[in-house]
């Protein structure tokens, strides 16, 4: 089986060209591809299908009129499926340019959220319209050493973004964070961020289904959203683990750029 492995910001994905829809992807199967030793490596799988061959049933935000003609079948770490993934659609989007599947600087891409539009930008990078940011409230997590307390996202999939006094490097997430099961059903991604500078921020993420990553482009928006005013347009550059990216903020909602790349190509005996 054919695959490719690419990045945004080093947030890390197993692609996997399957056009037709006839791969029967297991959690299993996912868990050995994103294994770093045992198999390929990543925080995720991508799926490449044709949406017409796309077998799941699509959340009503995903059945628009128009539908993209790529669907992205994200998947986490650990075989778990997730709404979105915005560094996902970044990489997806130049895994698509990369194979010749799409043209052009301005395309869309279908998820589970929903379609997105992709556009390339004039030094390479790649920005998604991830659309409308739902806030909450807020919620607590509790960590490996504290309490953290933030607001409620939903960038498709759910979040906790928690602004922190001391720097992000300091906080300790080698522990899968304890959230709140009322607020958060379903489990959530958890952000830490600090304000570093004007429109600056810095930001490490405890993925659900995929641990501590070095990017998580939804938790880069939830954080952006968090620190901003409500409803008020704002342009911050996000600082991670794996790099920067860039987040615009107005009333309409959130788009993200920052470098996706295809790092290599093959063929795996996994599958
Ligand atoms: N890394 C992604 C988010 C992937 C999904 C997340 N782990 C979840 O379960 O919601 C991103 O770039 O947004």
């Amino acid at each position: 089986m054919r695959f490719a492995k690419g990045h945004g910001t080093e947030n890390d994905f197993v692609i996997l060209p399957d056009p037709e829809g006839e791969l029967d992807l297991t959690k299993e199967t996912v868990r050995l591809l994103c294994d770093r030793r045992a198999g390929i490596g990543g925080d995720g799988v991508l799926r490449v299908v044709r949406t017409r061959a796309f077998g799941e049933t699509l959340a009503p935000a995903a059945r628009t009129a128009e539908r993209p003609e790529w669907f992205m079948d994200y998947r986490n770490a650990d075989g778990s499926i997730a709404e979105m993934c915005g560094n996902g659609v970044r990489v997806f989007a130049r895994y698509l340019l990369h194979a010749g599947l799409v043209q052009g600087d301005r395309f869309e891409v279908g998820t589970r959220d929903g379609a997105k539009k992709v556009r390339v930008e004039a030094d390479g990078d790649i920005t998604v319209d991830m659309g409308f940011v739902e806030v909450h409230g807020t919620s607590s997590a509790k960590l490996a050493r504290q309490v953290v307390h933030g607001t409620q996202i939903s960038v498709g999939n759910p979040h906790l973004a928690c602004e922190v006094a001391g720097a992000v490097a300091d906080v300790d997430l080698t522990e899968p964070p304890a959230l709140d099961g009322e607020a958060f059903p379903a489990g959530a991604n958890v952000e830490v961020y600090r304000k570093v500078a004007p429109g600056v921020l810095e930001m490490r993420v405890y993925e659900r289904g995929s641990g501590e990553t070095r990017s998580c482009g939804t938790g880069i928006v939830a954080a952006a959203v968090a620190a901003s005013p409500a409803g008020e347009a704002a342009t911050w550059r996000v600082r991670v683990l794996g790099g920067e990216c860039t987040v615009d903020l107005d009333p309409e909602g959130a788009r993200l750029g920052g470098p996706a790349v295809i790092v290599a190509e093959g063929e795996t005996s996994l599958l």
